[in-house]
């Protein structure tokens, strides 16, 4: 039987930061696949290499050791096959929100309408059509960081890198971008990596959860998350849910 080939693939991938005595190992020796259409979430202590984890996948820094391949390739540096999300929203300031969601569809040089149908689509998708010509200054954190989700998903990514994207939101506007994301990944089966501290969601949105440990980042465990989709918040009040999150938390605080 033919495997079928991971969508994200971390083989034996080290990062060190600096030279000689101020070296510091922030990743070791990390292996790990990722299925196509598969939604991973990776917690651990602070300082535990998660960040730097994603961001070789994303191609913002060179793994020091170790190959990362998306789709097979081994990554050389960013690319629209990957969209990423971060905490603090990244909006442009001076732009309205339709013209951040059109940004990255303008530098790949998509025509003027294709893009504004576009932006307006995935506008609508996260519920902000109505704010098309607004500011990001006049947005509530919820809104800005749906529209960073709107811009991320307009350019077509087949895989969505976010980091605590939801990590500034108050816990209401959380559970509702968690839901969001889900219905959005039933319908597009993105491949999804997504960092978090919060051990109720990382359960709640994946098919695994990454543990990793701290000095030096490594992997810890990987725990299935034998849930049922599409999620609701029965499942988040269910014994199998508590079960789960139970075992993620000593994984991560019995380290
Ligand atoms: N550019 C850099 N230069 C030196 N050290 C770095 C650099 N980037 C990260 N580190 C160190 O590598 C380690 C891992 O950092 P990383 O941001 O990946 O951790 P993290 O698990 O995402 O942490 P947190 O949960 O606090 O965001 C940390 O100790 C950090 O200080």
């Amino acid at each position: 039987m033919t495997e079928l080939q991971p969508k994200i693939s971390f083989q034996h991938v080290s990062k060190k930061f600096g030279d000689g005595l101020k070296s510091f190992i922030a990743l070791n020796d990390l292996s790990l696949d990722i299925a196509d259409g598969e939604i991973i979430t990776v917690v651990g202590p602070s300082g535990c290499g998660k960040s730097t984890a994603m961001n070789i996948v994303a191609g913002l820094i060179d793994a020091s050791a170790g190959q990362c391949r998306v789709s097979g390739n081994s990554v050389k540096g960013p690319g629209p096959d990957r969209g990423v999300i971060f905490q603090q929203y990244a909006l442009f300031p001076w732009l309205t929100v339709l013209k951040n969601v059109e940004f990255g569809l303008k530098l790949q040089g998509m025509g003027r309408e294709e893009r504004r149908k576009r932006a307006l689509h995935y506008l609508e998708l996260v519920g902000l059509k109505e704010f098309a010509d607004a500011y990001p200054k006049t947005l509530s954190g919820g809104m800005k960081q749906r529209c960073a989700i709107a811009r991320a998903y307009a350019v077509d990514p087949s895989v969505l890198l976010m980091d605590e994207p939801f990590g500034a939101l108050d816990a209401l506007t959380r559970v509702k971008l968690q839901d969001q994301l889900l219905e959005t990944w039933a319908k597009d089966k993105r491949t999804v990596m997504f960092i978090t501290h919060d051990v109720d969601e990382a359960v709640y949105i994946a098919h695994r959860v990454v543990v990793l440990a701290a000095r030096p980042g490594r992997l810890q465990e990987i725990i299935d998350v034998d849930l049922p989709f599409p999620r609701n918040e029965e499942i988040r009040l269910s014994r199998e849910f508590a079960a789960i999150r139970n075992r993620v938390w000593r994984a991560v605080y019995d380290q």
